[in-house]
């Protein structure tokens, strides 16, 4: 699903990034964790092509990001659901038009798309939001938002940059449910995290730890050390892993998801 090999990026004379390799199965959850400034966003953006891969080697979903042009990163991005961190809904249309956007572009007839998109509404709890303007609704509302509409379209992996950054706790746990039940049913999901409770939530996750542009781990979290330095990570063991598929043609919301 996933394939980097020593892949690097800088920003001017800094370098965010430094020989970052690891490959992930079909169907594995991946948490990128690492202190602010670590290279979360930075290896994400690469994966989604919103920065250019120039040094090392990525492989998303069959396509070699080394020889992907611009233009082609629409094809990428209809294979990928995306959750950035500052969310990139347009404020001046619906919640609907926003969701229904990453299906009109894929050319799906208007009553399964309405199906279609109703359905992950609801998952969200957004029904009584469905035609208010995204401009009007909290920061949490807007961030359901972005998670609905990198799901809508049922992508085989999804990218999430902190994507309950803004939630309050039951929401958090909501929606990683949510989370966890595309990735039952067979969605790769690779997500950046500062926080501990989102780790908890997936204890058979895989870990992939970032310090200053490096890995530093990969393992899962049984060397998740709660009383580690900073309270964050410890380090105890590396566990390559990487098969953890389980099924894919069901689909997580029943009715108007094919
Ligand atoms: N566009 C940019 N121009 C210059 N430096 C950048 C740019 N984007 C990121 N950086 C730097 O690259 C490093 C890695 O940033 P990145 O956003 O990937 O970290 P992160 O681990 O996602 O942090 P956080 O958890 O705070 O979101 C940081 O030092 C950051 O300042």
């Amino acid at each position: 699903m996933v394939q980097v090999e020593r892949l690097s990026h800088n920003f001017g004379s800094y370098w965010a990034l430094k020989d970052v390799s690891f490959s992930l199965a079909k169907g594995e959850f991946l948490f990128l964790t690492g202190h602010s400034g670590a290279g979360k966003t930075t290896l994400l953006r690469l994966l989604y092509g919103a920065l250019p891969v120039t040094r090392g080697r990525a492989v998303v979903s069959g396509m070699e990001l080394n020889r992907l042009k611009r233009r082609q990163v629409p094809l990428l991005r209809r294979k990928v659901g995306v959750v950035f961190q500052d969310f990139k809904i347009l404020p001046k249309r619906t919640v609907f038009d926003n969701v229904a956007m990453a299906l009109e572009v894929r050319g799906m007839p208007r009553t399964h798309l309405e199906r279609r998109v109703r359905a992950i509404i609801r998952a969200m709890g957004l029904e009584a939001k469905s035609y208010s303007l995204c401009e009007r609704l909290s920061g949490g509302e807007q961030q359901r938002v972005a998670i609905a509409r990198s799901m809508v379209a049922n992508p085989e992996l999804i990218l999430a940059d902190e994507p309950t950054g803004n939630l309050d706790f039951d929401l958090t746990m909501h929606l990683m449910e949510i989370f966890k039940q595309f990735h039952t049913y067979g969605t790769s999901v690779i997500m950046a995290t500062h926080s501990r409770e989102v780790l908890e939530c997936v204890p058979d996750a895989r870990i992939l730890h970032l310090e200053g542009g490096r890995v530093v781990m990969d393992g899962d979290s049984s060397w998740y050390d709660p009383e580690g330095p900073g309270g964050t990570l410890g380090v105890a063991g590396v566990d390559d892993d990487e098969d953890e598929d389980s099924g894919e043609d069901d689909n997580p919301f029943g009715e108007g998801w094919s």
